[in-house]
């Protein structure tokens, strides 16, 4: 069973154009990243699949269902912004309100408090909340059903670090228990922690991106005599690049021992060798590079 079975998506405001034509299947656990710059449909992306707005063409299915059936909330989960929480309702209201929603137990309310680390404000009024406070009564509300699919809409806005370390201990947890986990975040270091699955939005088209596909290792050499080992690497016809402190070649499995051979074996000193792996943001700036330089 598809968790996400997305065919031919489209949605516009007025004439804007903001999902186009889209496709998209998920089918197992995990985690995955949805990234893009501001303004480009992420929210209206997860908005219309939890048919909160309606789409102007193609079909939906969430866990097997049909995205319209309500049924369907039972097994998926939507952390919205925080815009969603009541001032005059204390925590434990709004939990206790969901719980009795899927007929939960008030242990389950407990385990869930006590899982997201909220037990000293459950009792508040909402509207005395810090933003990270309100990230984790939302989190709280969306994993309290145990559901198979988890859509969160920018989780790790407002969070200190040591509440985004927390928060992305979670998300690991319940992404080994089982649960799809779509992460809409700007936080492109965080989501280097958490997932190398990218879907990549932009001019209303997605991409899915394996980061692990696309890393490049780098690694950057200090040598003591580096004209004579640039004359070497150049006459083994070796590729690199050099600026005026190190020399830079890109690694495939057996190249750094094949460089570091044919230096050493002429008597070169080397001095520091770094290494460099791309990341998430390497990518984005790639993929979105006519964006960034505008
Ligand atoms: N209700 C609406 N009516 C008209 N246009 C809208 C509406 N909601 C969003 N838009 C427009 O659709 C585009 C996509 O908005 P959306 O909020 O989905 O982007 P986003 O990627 O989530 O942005 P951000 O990263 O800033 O949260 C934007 O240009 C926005 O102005």
């Amino acid at each position: 069973m598809s968790v996400i079975s997305i065919k031919n998506l489209s949605k516009s405001y007025k004439k804007q154009n903001v999902l186009d034509d889209i496709s998209l299947h998920i089918e197992s656990p995990g985690i995955w990243a949805l990234v893009g710059p501001n303004g480009v449909g992420k929210t209206t992306f997860l908005n219309v699949l939890t048919n909160l707005i309606p789409l102007d063409s193609g079909t939906i299915s969430l866990v097997g269902m049909k995205h319209s059936n309500f049924k369907v909330f039972k097994q998926v989960s939507y952390l919205q912004d925080n815009s969603v929480l009541y001032h005059y309702l204390t925590g434990y209201e709004h939990l206790k309100f969901i719980c009795d929603m899927h007929n939960l137990s008030k242990q389950r309310l407990l385990e869930v408090v006590d899982y997201v680390g909220m037990g000293d404000y459950l009792h508040k009024l909402v509207g005395n909340y810090s933003l990270g406070m309100k990230q984790h009564l939302l989190l709280a509300l969306s994993i309290i059903n145990k559901p198979t699919l988890l859509l969160l809409d920018e989780p790790l806005n407002g969070l200190d670090p040591s509440s985004a370390i927390l928060m992305r201990r979670l998300l690991l947890e319940l992404a080994a228990d089982g649960t799809t986990i779509i992460l809409s975040s700007h936080n492109l270091s965080e989501i280097d922690r958490v997932t190398n699955q990218i879907i990549f939005l932009k001019d209303g088209k997605i991409t899915e991106v394996h980061t692990k596909d696309h890393e490049l290792t780098y690694y950057h050499l200090q040598v003591a005599d580096q004209k004579k080992a640039t004359d070497l690497l150049t006459e083994n016809h070796y590729e690199f690049s050099e600026s005026e402190s190190c020399i830079t070649f890109r690694a495939t499995k057996n190249t750094l021992n094949e460089y570091i051979s044919l230096i050493t074996k002429y008597r070169i000193m080397i001095q520091d060798i770094q290494k460099e792996t791309t990341s998430t943001e390497d990518l984005y700036n790639d993929f979105f590079r006519r964006e960034v330089t505008k």
